[in-house]
C-alpha cells in the first residue's frame, strides 16, 4: 500500500479527565509474524485480532505476491494458506513495504531461503534505513544482493539461496528484526542455525515458530543475552493465532491517562511479554498507578487488563539494558518525563537514530518546541521535568507515526495546545488512534 501524499495536521489541547475502557489494536510485531509464518506453513492459518494497519497490510500483500493465499474473513480476522518452507514463488512486481522496517526485513529473511529473486522497496523513510545489518548475515547464508542503494539501502534486489547454509550468528546490535531474518532464512537451511544476542530482544518469532511446529530452543547467554537454536527444514503446519493488543500502542493512552488529572482508563488484552514491558516498569518506578489483572496467555504470549489512573510522576534513570524491551516507547516516555518532577535520564538509545526517523533528535525537538528543557548527550536523552509542559509548539513528525501520537498525547495536558504537522502516518500502526483517544475524552481538532 502506498501512503497517501496528503498531510493531515491536527491540534491537541488539554481536556477533562480521560475515562473509559478500550482495546488498542493487535500487536504489530505478532501480526507481521503470523502472516509470514502462515505463508511458510503447509495448510491453513487462522488469525484473529490482526492489526489492520498499513505496515501489516503491506506484509499481507507481499505474502500474496510470493504465492500464499491471504484472505480477510471478517473484522481483524484473516486466513492464510501457505506454500511451505522455501516455497515462495518469484513475485511479478517489486514488494512495497511502505514505512515498515519489520515487514521488509523479516520478508528479506524468508526470501533469502528461497531460490527466487525479489525487489524490495518502501517509502522515503524506509529507503533511508540501514539494511546492511540484515544483508550481512543473509549473504553468509548464500543470498546475494543483485542491485541496491548505497549501504544496502532500498530499493534493492535480493536473490535467495538455492542451497542455503545454516550459520552461527551473533547480532551486532540488539535487534529482533536481525534475529528474525536469520531464523526465517534458517528455516530453509539443512542443519542448525544459531543466533546469539548479547541483549535479549523481543522473542515473538521464536514463540511463534514453536507454535507452528518448528524445533527451536532458547537458552540464557551471559547476563542479558540469549542463544537461539533452530533445526532447519521443518514442516511448519498452519496454526491458529490470537493477536493480543499491542503494548507499544497501549503506551499512548497509558501515558495520556497518567498525565491528565483525574483520569481512569482501562485497557484490555494488553500483551505483557516481559521483553516488551520496559515502559510499564519505568512508569511504575516514576510513581505511575498501573494495575494489572485478568492475566492469561495464548501460544506463549501473556496478556492482561491494565487499569491506569492519573499519577504524580517523578524523574528516574532508565538503564541502557532496558532499551530492547521498550525501544519504541522512548518517545512517549519522554512526554511522561516532561510532566514529571525532576530529571529523567534515558541511557543507551543509539538504535533510536535508525527508526522511521532519527527518534533521538526528533524527540528532543518535540519537547524543545513545547518549552521543555531537554538534552541529547551521546546516546542519552535527558529531560528536565517541571510538573507541567508549556506547549504551544508545532511538532514535525518526519513520516514517523510514534512522533505524531506522542505529540498529541503531550497536548492532552499541556498549558497551551500542541500541533502536529502530519498525522497521516499514524495509520501505519494505530489506525483508530484519533477516534479512540477522543472516545476517552481527548480534545483533538
Ligand atoms: O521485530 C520487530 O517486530 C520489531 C523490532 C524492533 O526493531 P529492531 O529489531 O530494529 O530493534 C522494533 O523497533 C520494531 O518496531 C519491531
Ligand atoms: C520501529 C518501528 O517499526 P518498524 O521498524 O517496523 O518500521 C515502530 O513501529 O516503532
Amino acid at each position: 500500500m502506498t501512503h497517501s501524499d496528503q498531510t493531515r495536521p491536527l491540534q491537541s489541547r488539554a481536556s477533562g479527565p480521560l475515562t473509559g475502557k478500550v482495546r488498542v489494536p493487535g500487536d504489530k510485531s505478532i501480526s507481521h509474524r503470523a502472516l509470514i509464518l502462515g505463508a511458510l506453513a503447509v495448510g491453513e492459518t487462522r488469525i484473529s485480532g490482526l492489526l489492520e494497519g498499513e505496515d501489516v497490510l503491506n506484509t499481507a500483500k507481499s505474502m500474496q505476491a510470493l504465492g500464499a493465499r491471504v484472505e480477510r474473513t471478517g473484522d481483524f480476522a484473516w486466513k492464510v494458506n501457505g506454500v511451505g518452507v522455501a516455497g515462495f514463488a518469484p513475485p511479478k512486481a517489486p514488494l512495497d513495504f511502505g514505512n515498515s522496517g519489520t515487514g521488509c526485513r523479516l520478508v528479506m529473511g524468508a526470501v533469502a531461503g528461497c531460490p527466487i529473486s525479489a525487489v524490495f522497496d518502501g517509502d522515503a523513510s524506509l529507503r533511508s534505513r540501514p539494511m546492511r545489518r540484515i544483508l550481512d548475515p543473509l549473504e553468509k547464508m548464500g543470498a546475494k544482493v543483485i542491485s541496491g542503494g548505497e549501504g544496502g539501502r532500498l530499493p534493492l534486489t535480493l536473490q535467495g539461496a538455492r542451497d542455503p547454509l545454516p550459520i552461527v550468528y551473533t547480532t551486532p546490535v540488539a535487534s529482533a528484526q536481525i534475529k528474525s531474518a536469520v531464523l526465517l532464512a534458517g528455516l530453509a537451511a539443512p542443519g542448525t542455525t544459531t543466533v546469539i544476542e548479547t541483549e535479549a530482544s523481543r522473542d515473538h518469532t521464536e514463540l511463534m515458530l514453536k507454535h507452528f511446529g518448528a524445533d527451536i530452543s532458547s537458552a540464557q547467554e551471559g547476563t542479558h543475552g540469549r542463544r537461539i537454536t533452530l533445526k532447519g527444514q521443518p514442516e511448519l503446519h498452519g496454526a491458529t493465532v490470537v493477536v493480543p493488543a499491542d503494548p507499544s500502542s497501549a503506551a499512548f493512552p497509558v501515558v495520556a491517562a497518567l498525565i491528565v488529572e483525574g483520569s481512569d482508563v482501562v485497557l484490555s488484552d494488553v500483551m505483557t511479554n516481559p521483553l516488551r514491558t520496559g515502559l510499564f516498569t519505568t512508569l511504575r518506578e516514576m510513581g505511575a498507578s498501573i494495575e494489572e489483572s485478568e492475566a492469561r496467555g495464548d501460544a506463549g504470549e501473556p496478556m492482561a487488563r491494565l487499569r491506569v489512573r492519573a499519577s504524580k510522576l517523578r524523574g528516574v534513570e532508565v538503564p541502557p539494558e532496558r532499551a530492547p524491551s521498550m525501544i519504541d516507547e522512548y518517545l512517549v516516555l519522554a512526554v511522561a518525563a516532561s510532566f514529571a518532577e525532576g530529571t529523567t535520564i534515558m541511557r543507551g538509545l543509539h538504535e533510536l537514530r535508525v527508526k522511521e526517523s532519527d527518534r533521538l533528535e526528533a524527540t528532543a525537538a518535540m519537547l524543545r518546541v513545547n518549552g521543555v528543557k531537554v538534552e541529547v548527550s551521546g546516546d542519552d536523552l535527558i529531560v528536565e521535568g517541571r510538573g507541567h509542559v508549556p506547549g504551544g509548539g508545532t511538532v514535525a513528525t518526519h513520516m514517523d507515526h510514534r512522533i505524531a501520537m506522542s505529540a498529541l498525547v503531550m497536548g492532552c495536558a499541556s498549558d497551551q495546545p500542541v500541533s502536529v504537522d502530519d498525522t497521516a502516518f499514524i495509520a501505519t500502526s494505530f489506525p483508530d488512534f484519533i477516534p479512540m483517544m477522543r472516545s476517552l475524552g481527548a480534545e483533538f481538532s
